[in-house]
């Protein structure tokens, strides 16, 4: 048990409705201040193989459960987010550093919508359907059996309910491993699931480190879908551990996303767009990190973008009036800086921040702003998941498509013009999961969501979640005799 702004929070693991501990257990620090906020029990392969066996055990009863029960329990869980919603954010800002003023008003409110969003979609899911000389072939959506579920500490516990809440709607039982730096939501949405009365072994949640406790649950043969959102080269092991069990995957990746700034564009709008991408202090898969700007527009465009740079208020992510909090973690702020000097030896010019802010000390990062990037440099190709952006000019449409593309990844693309049909015809051409026009970060649950190239494999989101968390059948029937 920990105490956290207030809130307990239980810091076993949650596994066929009982709390569970381990012999070991390892420290969860605040990004705010660097101190523990709680001792977190320590997961490994007992635990994973427990959690395993509990929803496995629990799979045949709620699959059966009609849609409607289903869509009831996912209502009340909702219903119960937005219960406790101002101490899921307290709690989530204490964990990982990300702004109180987001978690109340964006990111706890989209928790519950991720519930109530694919409860209502499993009501209407279905198929016209259709006929084949006299057969009837009838699709549906079979549950698929025991889910894992792997997610990071970004977002903790968005990223987690956007894959828990398909996968329990579709019929399935699940094992949740949050991220070791952001543990403590996961432990209170199975609180709140158990409550709102989803029963015992169909939420299942293991804490711990991911090559602990993540690497045999997600090589567990009795595993039929892993979704997984977090880094490549993690994404690289869960697939290896996969094959051998040939379990589906889904993954949801990096990114390092361009921001397109024709000369045509609303030039206000473009620079309010880039300012944009500082949010959640950078920690952002779909962040678009490289701006790429006309060279005509250039000059004025940074201008307006150092400006509201300038106007950025950076601090604890726990006031309101805050815009950039910490990183997430010693060792990740490290990283962060370890880039940004690169860049800078490598002779990109900093147009803003550089390096950490002192006066806040601790693991708050300065908005970064490169240019001049000579090419090839590590940071045009990596990302680097920090309040840091790159900005190059182009002279064509043509390059502007080619920069833009040009990159291992493929999650999101942002393209600000005041041509609707330059529009179309450059959102054509990027390889992006998601392209944006003049707007950024609007979110539909009933669009395919997911990356391309390095950024992911699958799509997720409406009928994409339904037929990745399903196995599909289709049933063909002879004509009845008359
Ligand atoms: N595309 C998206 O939707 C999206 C959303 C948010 C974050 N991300 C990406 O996530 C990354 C940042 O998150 P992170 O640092 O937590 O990622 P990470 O890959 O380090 O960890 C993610 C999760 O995987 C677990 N894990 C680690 N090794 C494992 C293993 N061998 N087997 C099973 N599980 C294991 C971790 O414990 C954690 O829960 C960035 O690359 C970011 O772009 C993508
Ligand atoms: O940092 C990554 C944010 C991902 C967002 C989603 O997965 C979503 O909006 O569903």
């Amino acid at each position: 048990m920990a105490k956290v702004a207030g809130v307990t929070v239980d810091t076993d693991h949650w596994i066929g409705g009982e709390r569970v501990g381990s012999a070991a257990a390892f420290t969860d620090l605040s990004p705010i201040d660097e101190r523990p906020v709680a001792e977190v029990a320590r997961g490994g392969a007992a635990e994973a193989e427990a959690a395993v066996t509990a929803a496995a055990r629990a799979f045949p009863a709620w699959s059966r459960t009609s849609r409607e029960e289903r869509a009831r329990i996912l209502h009340a869980i909702a219903d119960g987010v937005d219960k406790r919603l101002e101490e899921l954010a307290q709690v989530e800002t204490a964990d990982n550093g990300a702004l109180i003023r987001s978690h109340r008003r964006g990111v706890m409110p989209r928790v519950a919508h991720n519930f109530r969003f694919f409860a209502d979609w499993l009501l209407r899911l279905g198929h016209e359907d259709f006929e084949t000389r006299g057969h009837r072939n009838h699709v549906s959506w079979d549950p698929a059996g025991v889910c894992a579920l792997i997610t990071p500490w970004n977002a903790p516990l968005m990223l987690a309910t956007w894959k828990v809440a398909p996968a329990l709607a579709a019929g399935n039982t699940v094992v949740l491993k949050p991220a070791e730096w952001s543990p403590l939501t996961a432990s209170l949405l199975a609180d709140i699931a158990a409550e709102a009365g989803l029963p015992d072994g169909v939420l299942n949640v293991v804490q711990g480190y991911g090559e602990e406790v993540g690497a045999p649950l997600v090589a567990h043969p009795d595993v039929r879908r892993i979704s997984f959102t977090g880094s490549v080269p993690t994404a690289r092991s869960i697939a290896a551990a996969a094959a051998p069990n040939l379990t589906p995957l889904s993954l949801e990746l990096g990114g390092k996303s361009p921001l397109l700034v024709f000369a045509d564009a609303d030039l206000d709008l473009a620079a309010d767009l880039a300012v944009e991408q500082y949010d959640n202090a950078g920690q952002v898969c779909l962040a678009a990190t490289r701006l790429l700007v006309d060279a005509s527009v250039a000059a004025e465009f940074t201008e307006r973008l150092l400006d509201r740079v300038g106007r950025l208020v950076q601090g604890d992510p726990r006031d309101e009036a805050t815009d950039i909090g910490p990183q997430i973690h010693r060792r990740h702020f490290e990283r962060v800086d370890g880039f940004v000097r690169r860049a800078a030896a490598a002779g990109a010019r900093t147009l803003a921040g550089g390096g950490p802010n002192t006066d806040l000390g601790g693991l708050y990062y300065r908005p970064t702003l490169f240019t001049d990037v000579p090419e090839g440099a590590e940071i045009l190709a990596e990302e680097v998941f920090g309040p840091v952006l790159t900005l190059q000019t182009f002279t064509t449409e043509e390059q502007a498509v080619a920069m833009a593309n040009a990159t291992r990844y493929g999650l999101a693309a942002t393209v600000a013009t005041g041509d609707p049909e330059r529009a179309a015809r450059v959102s054509g051409r990027l390889v992006a999961g998601t392209v944006w026009v003049n707007c950024f970060f609007v979110r539909d649950l009933r669009a395919p969501f997911g990356g391309s190239r390095e950024s992911g494999v699958g799509r997720e989101g409406g009928d994409w979640s339904f037929d990745f968390y399903c196995d599909l059948k289709n049933t063909v029937t002879a004509p009845w005799e008359k």
